[in-house]
């Protein structure tokens, strides 16, 4: 699985390199420039062949000492090439100045600003290398007018090619930390005199919002930053290629997917492809709930999934349904009495019990060959719920690890008056799935506008629940982040070419939360369940893209055959 770097992770490998003597700053900048030139190649072959036009926007840091690098590859190669400079030559950084002067012998330098930048005829490609992993704060007006200044330029002549966009690191504006745009407040376009625009000042609240700044290519360095990865569609990065610039040696050994990642890093859930078709034992192939050869059926577990009252039972008839499908061994459903036949007109390979209340769940727990409980969905708000949450944690453990539970919708939203009550029925093998309306009910101080409003990422925001909750969550989302205690994190990323927008359909997370049971209840589980998790969060979208549009939650534990099949399984 890949890793995701911190703006600080990638300084730190970068100078660790140059501290090494093997690279200087001025040869990695060489290699990032001359590895966007080449990006830009394989990403638009047309431009690879004859003379274009480009117009590169440059920054005050070494992001835009790349930006020179640029402009004098392309026009080496006889591209027509106008730069401009957000600030002062002599205040550049000296590996940026080095590249500013070896440009300067070739075409003028001119100041940024967007009358300036919007004069001329629109280019192929305008290249953005304003501000990288240096950002620190909302990016001058002047930048984001320069920008739109440039692409809102008209077709000269009979040309009518568009401008294609390419990042440098990132969007300029991107919080590479947190994937926030840093924008300032930009007077509004369209609307009334004196309204301002909705992205508000350090922050892009609407996935709605259009983004003054975004490319149609990103090229980063040596290995993609959070900010890259978080966020809703569509990404400001447009799509996004990782360039090797030789800093491998200098950077820490990954840690094995099927260990939770090191508090350090944060992993990106997926398998790395490398173009030929992948073994079976590769990730997931050795974390997945499947039968061995003459293996017992309770080898590979049972799962109990707990549901809510007659008309309520979907919800855990579909995390029932992801369970057995995604290896469980034998899945149960228990439903109140009174929903009993509703339940049973509608499963057959599941197993279906009554159970009254929570003594009753107690009492069905001491059944030690039960490994795994779900309970949330349909389940039902309030203090009876609260009841089940509590004799689930605390029923009589199994060897050598507590017995897995998984709590989701209903089971967190019982706690919103008081989460601190939840927070002492968790162990370490349970796991929260909410949504960020459930986060913000149990962490209201971490929630969404909270934590923007203190630049806190969502990644470190999940880790400090995971630390208060004790337990491993995993909070949903295009860019789901999954965070146990001791820091370790991952993200798993619906987006760019595993983007998954019919997922958005109801039960889905009923589904999931039944993968994750699935999965934890096999005996061979680890004791952490955070690689586990990562497992049923990569199923989900998995099964959701080989079905395709269409897709309803149904569907998501009926493809599960199909996704084995292709991992060859
Ligand atoms: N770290 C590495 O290994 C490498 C970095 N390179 C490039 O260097 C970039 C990082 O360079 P820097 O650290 O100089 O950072 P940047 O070039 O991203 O920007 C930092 C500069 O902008 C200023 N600044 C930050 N936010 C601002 C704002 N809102 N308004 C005005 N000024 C602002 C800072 O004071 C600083 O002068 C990377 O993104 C990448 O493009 C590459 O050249 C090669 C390798
Ligand atoms: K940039």
């Amino acid at each position: 699985m890949a890793e995701l770097l911190t703006s600080a992770q990638m300084r730190a490998v970068e100078q660790a390199a140059i501290a090494s003597g093997s690279s200087s700053g001025l040869t990695l900048m060489e290699r990032a420039g001359r590895a966007v030139v080449d990006a830009v190649f394989t990403e638009w072959p047309d431009l690879a062949e004859g003379r274009h036009r480009a117009v590169v926007l440059c920054g005050p840091g070494n992001n835009g000492g790349d930006g020179f690098v640029i402009a004098r590859r392309l026009a080496v190669r006889g591209w027509q090439v106008e730069l401009f400079l957000l600030g002062d030559p002599d205040k550049l950084p000296p590996d940026a100045r080095r590249m500013h002067d070896l440009w300067a012998a070739m075409g003028p330098v001119r100041g940024l600003a967007p009358e300036s930048a919007g004069a001329g005829a629109r280019p192929d490609l305008l290249v953005d290398a304003l501000f990288g992993t240096g950002l620190s704060r909302p990016i001058p007006e002047a930048a984001v007018g320069a920008f739109r200044a440039v692409r809102e330029r008209k077709a000269g002549g009979l040309r009518t090619s568009p401008c294609r966009v390419v990042a440098v690191d990132s969007p300029s504006g991107l919080d590479c930390d947190s994937g926030e745009m840093l924008l300032p407040a930009l007077p509004q376009t369209a609307g009334r005199a004196g309204d301002v625009q909705s992205v508000a000042p350090a922050a892009r609240m609407s996935p709605d919002v259009p983004l003054p700044i975004s490319a149609d290519l990103t090229v980063t360095f040596h290995k993609p930053k959070l900010g890259h990865y978080l966020g809703h569609p569509p990404m400001p990065s447009g799509k996004l290629a990782v360039a090797d610039i030789g800093l491998a040696d200098w950077d820490r050994p990954e840690t094995l997917a099927s260990q939770p990642p090191s508090a350090e890093r944060v992993r990106l859930v997926g398998r790395i492809q490398h173009g030929a078709p992948m073994p079976g034992r590769m990730w997931p192939g050795p974390l997945l709930n499947v039968p061995g050869p003459g293996l017992h059926k309770y080898a590979r577990g049972h799962a109990l999934v707990l549901a809510g009252g007659p008309g309520r039972g979907g919800a855990a008839r579909l995390a029932a349904r992801a369970a057995l499908r995604v290896g469980a061994g034998l899945v149960t459903v228990a439903c109140p009495p009174e929903a009993q036949a509703e339940n049973a007109a509608r499963l057959d390979a599941i197993m279906l019990r009554p159970l009254a209340d929570a003594e009753a769940l107690a009492e069905m727990l001491t059944d030690r060959r039960l490994s795994a409980v779900c309970l949330g969905p349909g389940l039902g708000v309030g203090a009876a719920t609260a009841a089940l949450v509590a004799a689930a944690c605390a029923s009589a453990p199994r060897a050598p690890a507590p017995r897995a539970v998984v709590l989701d919708a209903d089971a967190l939203t019982s706690f919103a008056d008081d989460p601190d009550a939840l927070f002492a029925d968790l162990h370490a093998r349970c796991v929260l799935t909410p949504h960020e309306g459930e986060f913000a009910r149990l962490f209201p101080d971490l929630a969404a506008p909270a934590r923007r409003a203190r630049g806190q990422s969502k990644v470190e925001a999940c880790r400090a629940a995971a630390a208060r909750a004790g337990c491993t969550v995993l909070l949903k989302g295009p860019d789901t982040v999954i965070a146990s205690p001791g820091g370790a994190a991952s993200i798993h990323a619906a987006l760019y070419d595993r983007a998954a927008p019919w997922l958005g359909t109801a039960g889905a997370g009923d589904v999931l939360a039944g993968m994750i049971a699935g999965l934890l209840a096999s005996p061979q589980a680890f004791a952490s369940p955070h690689p586990h998790v990562e497992v049923a969060a990569w199923l989900h979208v998995e099964a959701a893209r080989t079905f395709g549009p269409g897709l309803i939650a149904e569907d998501l534990p009926e493809t599960l055959p199909r996704v084995f099949r292709d991992l060859g399984l």
